[in-house]
């Protein structure tokens, strides 16, 4: 299979060490025997620090966007490094480099392109660029709640949503730089209109990658009309 898998800069950075880049490049190789994969990495915490550090300075929005996408392309090369050979050892800054880059039969890692919005989207249109037959996005929380399940208690799981409905409980969400909170709705547009088949799963365990890819019952799905 053709898989596009974003990877929420939440997870690799976790902690500020090598210890996420290893596991994912050890579930990546095993993975890329079988699966053409392309990466999207996110920018996560070093991400919206930079990028509160521009704002102060009075930067404007895609000013701000612009660090953002700086720091995911770093976020990139770091699990380029972890990858080694069996991935091509220069991150596309757009779409077109990515599917060029692809030829080399080698994993494809990226972060950002342009500015107004975020990895999700990225991984969204790239998913609709290289035909993927799927794309998983692995975030820091076990999938799409019907609210912030870190600030509310009663927040629930939802297993499944058309991407009409996300489209719809993302509408008035925060949009500046680095506050694509969770989704972003360019994401979610691309996703409706490709019929693209989504998992959004938890990645702080590296292993739901491979049960998004088989097809498990983990995250959220969003699913056609
Ligand atoms: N309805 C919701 N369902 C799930 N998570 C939500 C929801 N609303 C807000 N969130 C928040 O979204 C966060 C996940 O998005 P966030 O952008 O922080 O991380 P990411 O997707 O891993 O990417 P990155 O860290 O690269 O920005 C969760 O930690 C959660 O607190
Ligand atoms: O294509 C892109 C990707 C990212 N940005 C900006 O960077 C930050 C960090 O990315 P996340 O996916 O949120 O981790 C994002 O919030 C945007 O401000 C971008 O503008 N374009």
């Amino acid at each position: 299979m053709k898989i596009v898998v974003a990877i929420g800069g939440s997870i690799l950075l976790k902690d500020y060490d090598s210890t996420r880049f290893k596991q994912y490049s050890e579930i990546l190789k095993e993975l890329t025997e079988e699966h053409e994969l392309f990466i999207v990495v996110g920018g996560g915490k070093p991400a919206r620090e930079y990028i509160s550090v521009v704002r102060d300075f009075g930067a404007g929005e895609a000013q701000c966007d612009d660090i953002g996408i700086e720091v995911t392309r770093i976020n990139a090369k770091l699990l380029l490094s972890a990858l080694g050979d069996v991935a091509y050892q220069r991150v596309p800054h757009n779409f077109q480099e990515a599917l060029e880059f692809a030829s080399s039969g080698k994993i494809i890692v990226m972060g950002g392109t342009e500015p107004a919005h975020s990895t999700d989207a990225v991984s969204a249109i790239l998913a609709e660029y290289v035909h993927a037959d799927k794309l998983i996005n692995l975030t820091s929380v076990d999938g799409m709640y019907t609210k912030d399940p870190n600030k509310y208690d009663d927040a629930e799981l939802v297993s499944e949503i058309t991407a009409t409905d996300l489209l719809d409980f993302l509408n008035g969400k925060d949009m500046k730089a680095g506050t694509y909170e969770f989704f972003d709705t360019t994401a979610v547009q691309m996703i409706k209109r490709s019929n693209l088949e989504t998992v959004i799963a938890n990645g702080n365990e590296p292993e739901n990658l491979i049960k998004a890819i088989n097809g498990e019952d983990i995250g959220t799905k969003v699913i056609n009309e």
